[in-house]
């Protein structure tokens, strides 16, 4: 699912209103009544406190449409305009006007007014700002979304939570609603996704409110939502009269003493997700238990005891995941610059294979092209310098990618992978795999996925895809806390399976941060 700037948003929106000859209010209307409907089908008509508080804008104008037909079906609600410009907006006035003829008085705050008393059993709609946000709030409405985020009322936000600039960081991070529920018009904002914004979204929801189809499909963005319909089309079937040769012969190169589970991990991970063969290149002390741990895997061993000190593969991989657990010794510095220098097949590398290229940036010209790099923010911002927001990390994750012609994968709740000026944002996932050892499993299963011909991007985006889904799995039978990260090895099986699940009803986007 495509992500749209705001300012592709009011393009869509002029385009629907030109090509379906409406007015904007009535697009408003359309809006608001998916609102109103998606509240209505939930409380049935519950005698709870609604309080709206409504900016001055079309983010206002929905929440004024929302709040007269609440009152039409009986609810008990309470709307306050806050009264943050003179600069109405025409589709607002028009609203205020026919909210005041079914007897609907809001009151106006401004920056002399008490703050009305919110309790916790209330239901918060915020229509403050929406995506027209383009500077910090007034203190004195920055103080009022303080009150209502400290009411602890379930606060419904209409399309973005006010406050929240879509296309950058925050001015001011506490004059943002916190919001319980956001129902966005019909496409999610890449803030909901980035670590600084996506806190203020607890769970969001896409309304579908009929925005022109054309200029959503023919319109290109700089980023993907990437969920079940993404991935569907990227799956290789197997072929009944493959072998194991059809679906490659893949090398993890790691480990140190101490450190040889992580090989384990990548490349148990790695068979599980279909290498046809997979070898383990890894320091001489790690050959009982890895040959013993994984019996399936090919086990090979450098000169040294403790660590890796040449890399030698006496055949052709067909893909190399190399770093995990792999240290910084002098001499596996060394193997590692001049085995990037012998191969020239994309390869994945995470872990210390990355911090070695920050140390070394002479070694980045080596890296071969479409290679695919796994940092975590750690990893990247040794990688690349540091940023002062989410926005400029992805700006400079998109030059640093197109500069060595490379996929980069970066990791959290959201994992971004960026390749071609583009970035693929993932939605599985949850914080149980925030453990040790979640990042080799990744290593292992985009390596697996190289090595059966998918391109480096697709790998990226399928196997990050795949390994939330797999920890999404093993979340639901072990839980957050006791998820290990060799359960989601475990799971990598059923998360195949269900991609290919029939979802019991259509699918709504929807999500949980
Ligand atoms: N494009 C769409 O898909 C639709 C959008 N609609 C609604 O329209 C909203 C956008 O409405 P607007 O463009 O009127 O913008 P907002 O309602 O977000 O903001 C109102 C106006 O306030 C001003 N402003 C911005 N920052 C301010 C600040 N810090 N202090 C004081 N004033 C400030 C700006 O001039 C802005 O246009 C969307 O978020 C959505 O809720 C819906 O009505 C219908 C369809
Ligand atoms: N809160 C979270 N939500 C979703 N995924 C997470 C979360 N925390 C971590 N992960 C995932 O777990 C993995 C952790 O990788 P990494 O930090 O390299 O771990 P390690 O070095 O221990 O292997 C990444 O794929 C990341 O996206
Ligand atoms: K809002």
């Amino acid at each position: 699912m495509k992500i749209f700037t705001a300012r592709q948003i009011y393009e869509a929106d002029k385009s629907t209103i030109q090509k379906e000859q409406i007015k904007s209010h009535e697009l408003m209307e359309r809006a608001a009544t998916q609102l109103f409907e998606w509240m209505h089908s939930r409380l049935r008509g519950t005698q709870v406190n609604i309080k709206l508080f409504c900016g001055i804008g079309n983010n206002g104008g929905d929440g004024l449409v929302l709040a007269r037909k609440l009152n039409e079906h009986g609810y008990s609600i309470k709307v306050y305009v806050v009264n943050y410009s003179d600069k109405r907006s025409e589709d607002f006035l028009l609203n205020l006007e026919r909210l005041k003829d079914g007897k609907v008085w809001p009151d106006f705050i401004n920056a002399e007014s008490d703050l009305p008393e919110i309790s916790p059993n209330d239901i918060v709609v915020d229509a403050i700002f929406g995506i027209g946000l383009n500077r910090a709030p007034d203190a004195w409405v920055g103080n009022l979304i303080k009150h209502i985020n400290s009411s602890r009322a379930f606060t419904l936000s209409v399309d973005v939570p006010s406050g929240l600039p879509v296309d950058r960081g925050p001015w001011e991070p506490s004059y943002v609603v916190n919001s319980s529920y956001v129902l966005s018009f019909q496409v999610p904002k890449l803030v909901f996704f980035l670590p600084e914004t996506g806190v203020y979204v607890n769970q969001w929801e896409i309304l579908d409110i009929g925005l022109d189809q054309d200029y959503m499909i023919n319109t290109e963005t700089d980023f993907e939502l990437i969920g079940r319909p993404e991935v569907l089309p990227m799956y290789r079937p197997r072929l009944k009269f493959s072998h194991k040769g059809t679906y490659g012969h893949s090398v993890i190169v790691g480990g140190s003493y101490g450190k040889i589970g992580a090989v384990q991990l990548a490349s148990n991970a790695c068979l599980s997700i279909g290498s046809g063969l997979v070898t383990a290149f890894i320091p001489k002390c790690g050959y009982d238990s890895l040959q013993t741990a994984v019996p399936e895997v090919m086990v090979l061993t450098g000169s040294r005891e403790k660590n890796i000190s040449g890399i030698e593969i006496p055949f052709e991989p067909s893909v190399v995941g190399i770093g995990v657990g792999i240290g910084q010794d002098d001499d596996t510095v060394s193997a590692f610059g001049n085995f990037l220098k012998r191969v020239d097949s994309p390869m994945v590398i995470d872990a210390d294979g990355l911090n070695i290229l920050s140390q070394n940036p002479e070694m980045l010209k080596d890296v071969p092209a479409l290679s695919i790099l796994t940092p975590h923010p750690r990893e990247l911002e040794r990688l690349m310098g540091q940023w002062s927001s989410d926005f400029e990390k992805l700006e400079k994750a998109k030059a640093f990618a197109a500069h060595y012609n490379l996929v980069l994968v970066i990791k959290g709740a959201h994992t971004i992978t960026i390749y071609n000026g583009k970035g693929y944002v993932n939605t599985t996932g949850n914080p149980g795999m925030a453990t040790a050892g979640s990042g080799d499993v990744l290593t292992g299963m985009i390596t697996g996925l190289v090595a059966q011909g998918y391109s480096s991007v697709e790998a990226a985006i399928f196997g990050v895809y795949l390994h939330g889904l797999a920890g999404d799995l093993g979340v639901s039978s072990k839980g957050y806390e006791a998820l290990k990260a060799s359960n989601i090895v475990e799971h990598i099986g059923n998360a195949f399976s269900d991609v290919f699940r029939q979802p019991e009803m259509e699918q709504k986007e929807s999500g949980q941060n």
